[in-house]
């Protein structure tokens, strides 16, 4: 029997029952679920992570559909119990879903939304913010000043590495990792060289344009280059930065051989998922190799690191906050909700996940459409002509 879990409720008399997992930032989501009379349950609970039990909980006997965090694990008991209580849309408040069995969600018809887009550039501002607190020292820079050991300027002291006219290299060039290169290419005249499964045309257009702006003014052109694989833009780049979904394919693609091959001096940088990198190899390559420096934002074990690695001055490490501005979480909040309110109110799927900013217009009403639903196809959902 599951134990009851705390909640506050809005609008109580609302015909379609949604639950929420936790508070979320912003109003506009509970205002456009309660217009649309739904009666919004949001679980109040202290503790950080929900079990399943709790979830199950908060399901109970009736609930058209939940919204739920990515640190949850949405799986067939989950899915199966949502479909008993008669509900058929359940939405990630994140654009990853490696914690959500989709094939389970499609066994029991429940559409799966994310919140894709609303996130981009948030999360690529964290990578560069990452990449340059690992380049010019900045956590151990900060600690020595407050730490009172500053004594005055010195030719040697926080000697960090320049990243104009460097090679930056992104694994998983989607929105994020395009935005991301963007950014450091722009910002810092870096070269890119980059690896995915498909071939990212605008952002290689951005380069090339880029380069010939440069060239006209006389400047050193930046370059691009699409690698044929993984190995080589670690071999290449001076800086990586990690932007793949996590799945099978990509669990630790950064491992103890891979790590051995990139340059003594390189930055890694990771916003994508933990287990993306092998953690336990990544703090044994920190402590020899004292110039190689990392970035992160995610964790394997998450919340928790490896053994060792709170311990190495060459890491900069942030608890998954790379999507924590207050624009993009208030959006992402939308998105989830307007995901499950989508299907309860039998609304088609948006054409174009990438592009979701209808959707967070404050001063007009949403489209009539779930902004994403990752198994639309599988479950035959219409697709909005707006
Ligand atoms: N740290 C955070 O707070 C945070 C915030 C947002 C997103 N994320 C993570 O970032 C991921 C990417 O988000 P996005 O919006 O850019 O998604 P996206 O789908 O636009 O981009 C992912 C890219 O990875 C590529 N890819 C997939 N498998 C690959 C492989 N084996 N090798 C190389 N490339 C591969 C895809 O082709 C795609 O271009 C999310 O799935 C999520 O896990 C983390
Ligand atoms: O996948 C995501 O959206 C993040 O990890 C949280 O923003």
């Amino acid at each position: 029997m599951a134990k009851p879990v705390q909640i506050e409720v809005w609008n109580p008399n609302g015909k379609y029952r949604v639950v929420s997992t936790k508070s979320m930032p912003g109003t506009r989501w509970i205002n456009l679920l309660i217009e649309q009379d739904c009666r919004l349950e949001i679980c109040t609970e202290k503790k950080t992570i929900l079990s399943v039990e709790d979830i199950l909980a908060l399901i109970g006997d009736r609930c058209d559909g939940v919204i739920g965090q990515l640190t949850e694990d949405w799986g067939e008991t989950l899915f199966s119990a949502l479909s008993r209580a008669g509900g058929k849309a359940f939405s990630n408040m994140a654009v990853g879903y490696n914690n959500v069995d989709v094939e389970a969600a499609n066994k029991y018809g429940v559409a799966v939304g994310n919140t894709p887009g609303v996130l981009t550039e948030t999360t690529a501002e964290l990578a560069a913010s990452l990449s340059l607190a690992a380049a010019r020292r900045i956590v151990e820079a900060d600690e020595f000043m407050r730490a009172g050991k500053y004594e005055g300027w010195l030719p040697h002291l926080f000697v960090g590495n320049l990243l104009k006219g460097q090679t930056v290299g992104v694994i998983g060039a989607g929105r994020i990792g395009s935005a991301y290169a963007r950014m450091m290419i722009e910002g810092f005249k870096m070269n890119l060289i980059y690896y995915d499964l498909y071939q990212a045309t605008r952002l290689e257009k951005f380069v090339t344009a880029y380069g010939q702006f440069l060239k006209a003014s006389g400047e050193q052109p930046v370059t691009w280059k699409r690698a044929a694989s993984m190995e080589e833009v670690l071999r290449e780049a001076d800086v990586i930065s990690l932007h793949p979904i996590l799945d099978k394919t990509t669990y630790h693609l950064v491992n103890k051989e891979r790590l051995a091959m990139m340059k003594k001096e390189a930055i890694l940088v990771n916003c994508s998922r933990g287990p993306v990198v092998d953690e336990v190899a990544l703090v044994e390559h920190l402590r020899e190799n004292p110039m190689f420096r990392v970035g992160l934002d995610v964790f394997e074990d998450e919340p928790y690191m490896k053994p060792g690695l709170a311990d190495m001055k060459n890491a900069v490490v942030v608890p998954h906050i790379a999507s924590a501005s207050k624009w993009t979480r208030e959006g992402m909040a939308t998105l989830a909700a307007l995901n499950v309110l989508g299907k309860i109110k039998g609304y088609p799927v948006w054409g174009n996940p990438n592009s979701v900013d209808a959707f967070l217009n404050e001063n007009s009403q949403p489209p009539a459409a779930c902004p994403s639903i990752v198994n639309s196809k599988t479950l035959g959902l219409p697709v909005s002509k707006l």
